[in-house]
């Protein structure tokens, strides 16, 4: 039936046009209160000077923060008008006879006079019912409680362009059909969001507790990215009066990474939430630009193999641990003691501080603060100290030679008198002087014996220090190590595997360099991150806020990585407090193609790895052919792209195992002349405004593209655990299509699928 049949067309239609006529009208006015604020500003400035400086200073702010407020109202009915809202529920309240429409969309809006809501956002409470809830009697939660409620009516939309395509009521049964008709579009260079079809599951993560930690284990394409960017949008929107957009942080791999989702939350509505990445963060915070050995050269070595893999596993897994922080914490304390002073703090014979004292100050009193921060703390203490008992000591001075003089000027002999007085007055002044000058030099003289090293010191001293180091290991891996990491440093190198000590050190010995407001953290692609780099964050940011999403499947850098979650769950969390959610569900690809993957992970030694279950779209069967030649290889390639864009699909990847390969296949590609626009990726790039683009296998986690072609010119995946998770992580990528092409000799793993 066409939609233009249905009893409730006309109605519908209406309600729409009132709906964009309502936002035209509440646009018009806030642009013109936008102006009316403008004017204000610049008012509050001119009289700045003129008003009591706080009133002066209070109007401003109030007037920029109400600029602000429209400024935000205005982009986000900006960006609705034309989709105005994407389904409508119709409750009923338990306690009323009234069904109400509500019309759920990406912003909120209420006419004032009648307080009714035009548009209910979707992370209200009551928008959960949307996401979760049935047909009949429904529940949910408001911030004064549970709320209980008749559902009568889901209603889904198609709007496009502010015109009214489509509607279907649903339920349960119905629901797939707005999802399918999203899987089945096209995918561009960036993430988008999802509200209209978020799952039952995903809205359980979007909407978990804020204040308890949370762990995701979701499988490729199961919507990590997209509900850990949805949750932040969630958790501004409920928590909003007590938490500001920037005490929000999202950790991404690397720049492309970041790039690929900088546009979800700002279409969310929200701004100024920090996205950055792990290396970035240490960065900033240490104050220094670290000239690390390239992160994927060990990766490479592994990819490679070779008679040291063993003892680099050993040396990456054991800077990653929460063994490795417990040395770090008894170097601190080392480095702590070292700092406690043998002699008083003294003033000729006055004691400022006795070396008790200050020992119990650095380690008891502000023990909370970094080690040099006490120490900072120390000299304020004796400087404060020095100055009263300066000022004592002066009037004891005079005090003594007062008493003295006025013996001396009641001597009877002129002449012994004289020469009495003058001694004691010279002697009072020199007493004076000295005293001064001891003073002046005192707090800068003692405190020298509180000798700084930079961070670059402390860390190459940990690595030195055997003693230390022999309560943890045997002889031997201490040995390896050891060596490895000072012949690293010697060079004035580190790796990635550092960061997480430097990380903590910088906090425990300085204190980090920027103000971290950051309370809440989100973590994607959590499975390459070490149980020390999560412990350091958590001890930096002062809060277990943290969201953790991954893949343990996805886990190329499980030898610095996370082994199992339940490791996180014990050595992170280990109150029990925290959460642990499994997504199986995947959106992103095809039942066939996933089902391919699905015959590659099989072959993963990781434990417990759960399969992941597409949802029920299907596309071609992913194509799978060995060539004789190079050039016969990417001549098909070449011809797919070209069939493949005539059908619709926009953006298509080559990926080829390691960087080397990536060129080679580019070299080749090359050679057609084709006209096409192509690029080889790397980490930092953008791929937006290209035709095809080529990316090694370890960098294309995260991403996701119409159609992929896995080549294997010269290299070939493996049965090795790195090869298994690198080709699965490489066919989880397309949307619609897959191509596996391999030269004659390099399908040893593809063999076994
Ligand atoms: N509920 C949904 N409705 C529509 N599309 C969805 C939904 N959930 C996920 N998707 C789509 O599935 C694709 C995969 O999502 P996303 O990249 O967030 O998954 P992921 O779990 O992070 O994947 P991976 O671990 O493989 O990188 C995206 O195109 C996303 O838009």
């Amino acid at each position: 039936m066409t939609i233009k049949l249905h009893r409730d067309y006309g109605q519908e239609c209406t309600r729409l046009d009132e709906t964009k006529d309502y936002i035209e009208y509440v646009l018009h006015e806030s642009e013109h209160n936008e102006k009316a604020i403008r004017e204000n500003i610049k008012e509050a400035y001119a009289n700045l000077n003129s008003l009591d400086a706080s009133e002066g200073y209070i109007a401003l702010l109030t007037n920029v923060k109400f600029f602000e407020m429209t400024r935000g109202n205005i982009r986000q009915l900006q960006q609705v008008k034309k989709r105005p809202y994407f389904c409508r529920i119709d409750v009923q309240p338990d306690d009323t006879d009234k069904i109400q429409p509500l019309y759920i969309g990406k912003a909120s809006l209420f006419r004032p006079d009648t307080q009714e809501p035009v548009i209910v956002d979707w992370r209200s409470p009551i928008a959960n019912v949307y996401y979760e809830g049935r047909i009949g009697e429904v529940s949910y939660e408001t911030a004064t409680g549970t709320e209980r409620a008749e559902l009568h009516l889901k209603r889904q939309y198609t709007i496009e362009e502010g015109n009214l395509l489509d509607y279907r009521d649903i339920d349960i049964t119905t629901r797939d059909e707005l999802l399918q008709e999203s899987l089945g579009g096209s995918a561009d260079s960036r993430l988008k969001d999802i509200v209209s079809t978020i799952q039952e599951e995903q809205n359980r993560v979007i909407r978990a507790d804020m204040h308890r930690p949370m762990i995701v284990q979701g499988a490729a394409g199961s919507g990590k990215t997209t509900i850990a960017l949805h949750r932040i949008a969630y958790l501004i929107y409920t928590y909003g009066d007590r938490f500001n957009p920037d005490q929000f942080m999202i950790l991404a791999p690397h720049q492309l990474f970041l790039k690929y989702i900088a546009d979800v939350l700002p279409e969310l509505g929200v701004e100024a939430v920090r996205q950055t990445t792990y290396l970035d963060f240490v960065q900033e915070n240490i104050g220094k630009k670290l000239k690390l050995t390239d992160p994927n050269l060990r990766l490479f070595h592994f990819l490679e193999g070779g008679d040291d893999l063993e003892q680099l596993r050993f040396i990456s897994r054991f800077k990653g641990s929460a063994t490795c922080k417990q040395l770090i914490d008894r170097y601190l304390d080392r480095v702590t003691l070292r700092l406690l002073p043998q002699d008083n703090c003294m003033l000729g014979k006055r004691v400022i501080a006795t070396a008790e004292e200050i020992a119990k100050f650095l380690r008891e009193d502000y023990v909370h603060l970094p080690i040099y921060k006490r120490v900072e703390k120390v000299k304020k203490i004796l400087q404060d100290r020095l100055k009263v008992k300066k000022k004592q000591l002066q009037k004891d001075i005079l005090d003594h030679y007062d008493e003295r003089l006025e013996v001396a000027l009641a001597m009877q002999n002129p002449v012994q008198r004289k020469a009495k007085v003058i001694k004691l007055m010279d002697d009072k002044e020199a007493l004076l002087k000295k005293m001064e000058a001891d003073a002046k030099t005192l707090v800068k003289t003692y405190m020298a014996q509180f000798s700084k090293l930079d961070l670059a010191a402390h860390y190459r001293e940990f690595w030195q220090d055997e003693v230390l180091l022999s309560t943890a290991m045997s002889e031997l891996e201490l040995r390896g190590v050891q060596e490895h990491s000072l012949a690293l440093l010697g060079k004035k190198r580190m790796e990635l595997e550092d960061t997480a000590a430097l990380l903590y050190l910088q906090h425990k010995l300085f204190g980090l360099l920027t103000e971290v407001k950051v309370r809440n953290l989100v973590i994607d692609e959590a499975q390459d991150y070490s149980i020390f780099q999560l412990l350091a964050l958590k001890e930096v940011l002062g809060s277990e806020m943290f969201t953790i999403l991954g893949d343990l499947s996805q886990g190329i850098h499980s030898y610095r990585g996370v082994e199992s979650w339940e490791s996180v769950l014990e050595t992170v969390f280990p109150n029990g407090n925290c959460q642990f959610l499994v997504l199986e569900q995947s959106y992103r690809t095809t039942v066939e193609i996933m089902t391919l993957a699905n015959r590659v992970i099989v072959h993963s030694k990781t434990p417990n790895l759960v399969l992941a279950k597409p949802v029920v779209r299907h596309g071609e069967e992913p194509k799978q052919s060995v060539f004789a030649t190079e050039q016969e290889l990417i001549a098909q390639v070449l011809a797919d792209s070209e069939r493949y864009r005539a059908e619709g699909l926009n953006s298509l990847a080559v990926i080829g195992k390691t960087m080397a390969e990536c060129k080679r296949i580019k070299h080749w590609i090359d050679h057609f002349d084709t006209g096409l626009s192509v690029t080889v990726l790397d980490e930092k790039e953008d791929y937006s405004g290209h035709d095809l683009v080529i990316v090694p296998s370890y960098v294309v986690k995260g991403l996701e593209f119409d159609g992929v072609f896995i080549v294997n010119l010269e290299e070939e995946y493996t049965t090795e655990e790195l090869d298994v998770k690198l080709l699965y992580v490489a066919m989880t990528r397309p949307l619609h299509r897959l191509a596996v092409y391999s030269m004659e000799g390099k399908t040893q793993l593809l063999d076994l699928i």
